[in-house]
């Protein structure tokens, strides 16, 4: 279905890619340009260009803006009712026109985000892991062991500045309900956890302004325990049991080598959702010699000090004064927790770390974590493990403690029931409560119970979405405490000041510019995080700050340090608007 002729387009590449600069690109021409998602306009292509580019005959006559494409898609997705259809709807955009992909996602932020993110991520990734027609990344298994960086090689882009790798075993809050009573039907496993370092990535491009094509997902696949997977001929992940301990350290060994070697030292890795008793031991490990973040422990912790801080502004006190409960004690709880303690830390008290984590308490399946549990804590929970007596239940645990804040990081759903709810509200006049689990089936409680269960004097927000509530007529904005308020511009400050590596004063840096961004009119709906709609210009601020740490630890290699920070952010985010080719 050639055409025959086999032209070049040379485009200089503005603004966005001033990061690698002079840089061109070849593209096809024809047949070939329509079906390249990065450089297909589809039928916002000029005359002119119909003409120089062999594309006659190849599109219907009519003539469209990327404006009109934009609202012609927005009218057709809104047709669909069922939440997986937009999802697939989005993402064959994405594979067929990635300009007009990202210009709908940045456009149209709050509408689409619940749609390329979570929760529909996750119902994606748990019922359809097949429909991702076309690989969307790179796939590393055990297979490919020894030969990573040729794998690497495979990638068609060289200029990588940002990784997200998963191996999939925990994906959102679902990880240990779905994975183990799969319906065979829907060949569920863990290489489908691909949609989750997809979506992330498609959030650094809009909500950050990476290009997409400094965007590589990876999933690692080690196996699978399952043995109904391992028994089902259309099995489509490595057919074997789990790597772990060494055999699987190794692996992940030679893919941060191999990583290293192919992108140089200023790829950013972010490690999203592995199992704990993964994460905190490569987040470590890899933390002194690689440019690596964990966005569960520490992304969530960043946005969750965030909130917290700007909550203050509403309840009164510094966060010395408040006392925290988790349910929950894994990568998310035990993370969040050691972020408030060093901000409690650093600013006013300098108080040492030991002393500021005594307020902060936390709940894992076995009830409340104490000294006495020491001897069989895993490591990153001994911190925690403070003089009291054992306590079993959550309602139990809110009695005796009296946090003023409550967070849910368990991956459980409805576990702040109507008595625990109840409980907060009766002993604090503004009890900050937040339900982290995603996706909104895993939510600890909805935001109308949160509302209505504490009379309207709870200041709630949740990991994936819900609608506004109204109670006893007010109507409550319930704010969306997700780590993506924070990753997209973290890794953009990382990448703009060539940082090498990743330091915890960046995070604090990270909350505090995200805090600053709530306006007094959402303080006045108790809204705690400001609109998404505004994520692009908060991202810039975000990388700038972080961009002013690094270069104060002197982790910065990007010289000379630029003036205005939030400019030069500003001045390197991606655009998706369609470029002429001359
Ligand atoms: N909003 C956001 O931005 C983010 C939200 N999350 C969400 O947080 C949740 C947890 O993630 P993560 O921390 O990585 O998971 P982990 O597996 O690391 O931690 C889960 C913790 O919850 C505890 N737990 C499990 N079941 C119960 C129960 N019934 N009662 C009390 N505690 C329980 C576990 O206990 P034990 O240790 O005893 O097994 C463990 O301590 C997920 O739903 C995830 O989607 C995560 C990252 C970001
Ligand atoms: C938001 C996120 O990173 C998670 O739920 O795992
Ligand atoms: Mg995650």
């Amino acid at each position: 279905m050639m055409n025959g002729v086999e032209k070049t387009i040379a485009e200089d590449i503005a603004t966005e890619e001033q990061l690698i600069t002079p840089w061109t690109v070849s593209v096809s021409s024809g047949y070939t340009l329509l079906r390249d998602p990065r450089h297909n306009k589809g039928l916002a292509f000029t005359e002119n260009e119909r003409d120089a580019h062999y594309l006659r005959g190849l599109l219907p006559p009519a003539l469209l803006t990327q404006e009109l494409q934009e609202r012609k898609l927005m009218h057709n997705l809104r047709q669909y009712e069922v939440p997986l259809q937009r999802y697939m709807a989005m993402m064959d955009l994405q594979e067929r026109n990635e300009r007009l992909f990202y210009k709908l996602l940045i456009d149209n932020v709050e509408e689409l985000l619940p749609v390329v993110y979570t929760p529909t991520v996750g119902e994606a990734c748990q019922k359809y892991g097949s429909i991702f027609r076309r690989p969307q990344g790179l796939y590393i298994s055990l297979k490919e062991k020894g030969k990573i960086l040729e794998v690497l090689k495979n990638w068609p882009e060289r200029n990588i500045q940002v990784i997200v790798v998963t191996d999939g075993e925990r994906i959102l809050g679902l990880g240990r309900s779905w994975l183990p009573g799969i319906d065979s039907h829907k060949f569920i496993y863990r290489l489908h956890g691909m949609g989750i370092p997809v979506g992330k990535l498609s959030l650094y491009t809009a909500l950050g302004g990476l290009r997409p094509s400094a965007c590589l997902p990876v999933t690692i696949d080690v196996g699978t325990n399952n043995d109904k997977l391992l028994n089902n001929e259309f099995y489509i992940g490595l057919r074997r049991r789990r790597a772990t301990g060494q055999e699987y350290a190794e692996l992940l060994d030679e893919f941060m080598t191999a990583v290293k070697k192919n992108y140089g030292e200023k790829v950013l890795v972010q490690f999203e959702d592995f199992a704990n008793h993964n994460a905190f031991e490569l987040l470590a490990k890899y933390k002194p010699t690689h440019l690596v973040f964990n966005d569960d422990i520490q992304g969530t912790a960043s946005v969750v000090l965030a909130g917290l801080l700007s909550a203050l502004k509403l309840v009164g006190g510094t966060l010395a004064d408040h006392t925290f409960l988790f349910l929950g004690a894994g990568e998310a709880g035990t993370g969040i927790a050691e972020l408030i303690a060093l901000e409690i830390s650093k600013t006013g008290t300098n108080a040492p770390l030991e002393e500021t984590r005594k307020n902060i308490w936390l709940v894992d399946s076995k009830g409340l974590i104490v000294s006495s549990r020491k001897g069989s804590l895993q490591h990153f929970k001994k911190p925690w493990a403070h003089e009291h007596e054992p306590i079993k239940g959550l309602l139990d645990a809110v009695k005796a403690i009296k946090p003023t804040v409550l967070i849910g990081s368990s991956g459980v759903g409805k576990t702040f029931t109507k008595e625990v709810v109840e409980a907060m509200a009766s002993l604090n006049e503004k009890p900050i409560i937040l339900a982290l689990s995603n996706p909104t089936s895993q939510s600890e409680c909805t935001a109308e119970e949160a509302y209505t269960w504490s009379e309207g004097r709870a200041i709630f927000a949740s990991g994936s979405p819900f609608d506004p509530v109204e109670y006893n007529s007010k109507v409550y904005v319930p704010g969306q405490a997700n780590n993506a308020y924070i990753f997209p511009g973290f890794g953009l400050g990382l990448i703009i000041s060539g940082a090498i590596r990743v330091h915890d004063d960046m995070l604090l840096a990270a909350s505090e510019t995200l805090a600053e961004q709530v306006k007094q009119e959402n303080f006045d709906r108790a809204l705690i995080y400001p609109p998404f709609s505004n994520i692009r210009k908060i991202s810039a601020k975000i990388a700038a700050r972080v961009a002013a740490k690094a270069y104060e630890l002197g982790l910065a290699s990007r010289l000379p340090r630029p003036k205005d920070l939030v400019k030069y952010a500003e001045s390197c985010m991606y655009s998706p608007l369609y470029r002429s080719y001359r």
